[in-house]
């Protein structure tokens, strides 16, 4: 468990002072895929260099199983962090040794004799699926494979946190896929706690069970992936759901429309159910599917829905009270002319 109590961080250069972590308090529970999403300057950086003291708190502790980093001696500092393992955006890979040269590179740091080295790389090569690439050097992978050697080195000494800093914003979407369902995988199967930090929801909704919105060096919102999703309450997580969930109605439609224009929300069991064409049969509408999506979060389906109902007014209300009803959240964007 990571335990992140009143930290702040405040740089201070020259005669000016900037707050990139303020009063933060957060509580990280074992296990878990944790992000943290922001802006470019909310803090995020900031915050997860201070889990591992890459950047020492102005003031609070950060709490690791029970042991306040804050308060350890460099000697006992060093051997903490070989028990959290780090990969950055870049990858920081030394471009003249080879693949396993680079995360052997992890062991020999920590003392590991050279036969076990050997086994523990080969091992990592496994996990990471890149054995074959053993002797290669980094000039000679894709921006994905590079990703894979740095995890292989964050996972040398088997640490029990992996922090990750913005680790799939180099790489192409269908890369950054396989990268998350290796996150996920080793999460999973070797019981790793992570943390990861993004500027896109994307990431967030694909592997994360919780997540805490930033600003200014601020937690502004925190929760469940599905909660912030299907609850959203600042204005900020607002805007990070609407980039995936969000359809703007084209102009041209919405002055073609001669019905009632209505954006419906299907949360959980309600996104499997027949409640639109059920509602079509019991009501004298007629019903035009502009938009229509759902998405998986956590394996909770999540459906959003833009038509136009044309009828009778009469008959539109009695059919928008049904949808209302049944469903989770119901908008009407324009009313019939
Ligand atoms: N070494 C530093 N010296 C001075 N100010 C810094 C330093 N590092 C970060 N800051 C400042 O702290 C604030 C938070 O920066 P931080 O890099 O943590 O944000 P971020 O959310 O990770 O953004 P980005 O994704 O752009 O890195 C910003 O105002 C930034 O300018």
């Amino acid at each position: 468990m990571i335990e992140i109590k009143d930290v702040t961080k405040i740089y201070t250069s020259k005669n000016r002072q900037v707050i990139g972590v303020d009063h933060v308090s957060l509580t990280i529970q074992a296990g878990e895929i944790f992000g943290v999403i922001g802006y470019s300057g909310a803090g995020k950086s900031t915050l997860l260099r201070c889990l591992n003291l890459l950047e020492r708190p102005t003031s609070g502790q950060i709490m690791i199983d029970g042991v306040d980093l804050t308060s350890l001696n460099s000697e006992q500092l060093r051997q903490a962090r070989l028990k959290i393992g780090m990969i950055f955006q870049h990858f920081y890979l030394v471009s003249s040794k080879t693949v396993f040269e680079n995360i052997a590179f992890a062991l020999k740091a920590a003392n590991k004799p050279k036969e076990e080295i050997e086994k523990r790389v080969n091992e990592l090569l496994d996990i990471v699926g890149l054995s074959d690439k053993r002797d290669a050097y980094p000039a000679q992978l894709s921006g994905g494979q590079k990703q894979r050697v740095g995890i292989a080195r964050a996972l040398a000494n088997d640490p029990n946190v992996l922090l990750c800093d913005e680790a799939t914003s180099a790489l192409d979407p269908s890369t950054t896929k396989s990268i998350l369902t290796l996150l996920k995988k080793i999460n999973r199967e070797l019981g790793i706690t992570i943390v990861l930090i993004t500027h896109e929801m994307e990431v967030v909704k694909d592997i994360c069970d919780r997540v805490a919105v930033m600003q200014n060096g601020k937690i502004i919102e925190l929760g469940t992936v599905y909660e912030l999703f299907t609850n959203p309450k600042e204005e900020l997580t607002k805007s990070f759901i609407n980039s995936i969930l969000q359809f703007e109605v084209p102009d041209h439609l919405l002055q073609k429309r001669t019905g009632t224009m209505v954006k419906i929300l299907f949360k959980g069991e309600s996104a499997e159910e027949a409640i639109v064409s059920d509602m079509l049969q019991t009501f004298k509408v007629k019903g035009n599917i502009l938009h229509g999506k759902i998405e998986y979060i956590q394996n909770i389906p999540l459906g959003v829905f833009i038509m136009e109902l044309t009828g009778e007014r009469k008959e539109i209300e009695r059919a928008l009270d049904y949808i209302s009803e049944r469903t989770n959240g119901l908008e009407v964007i324009a009313h019939a002319a």
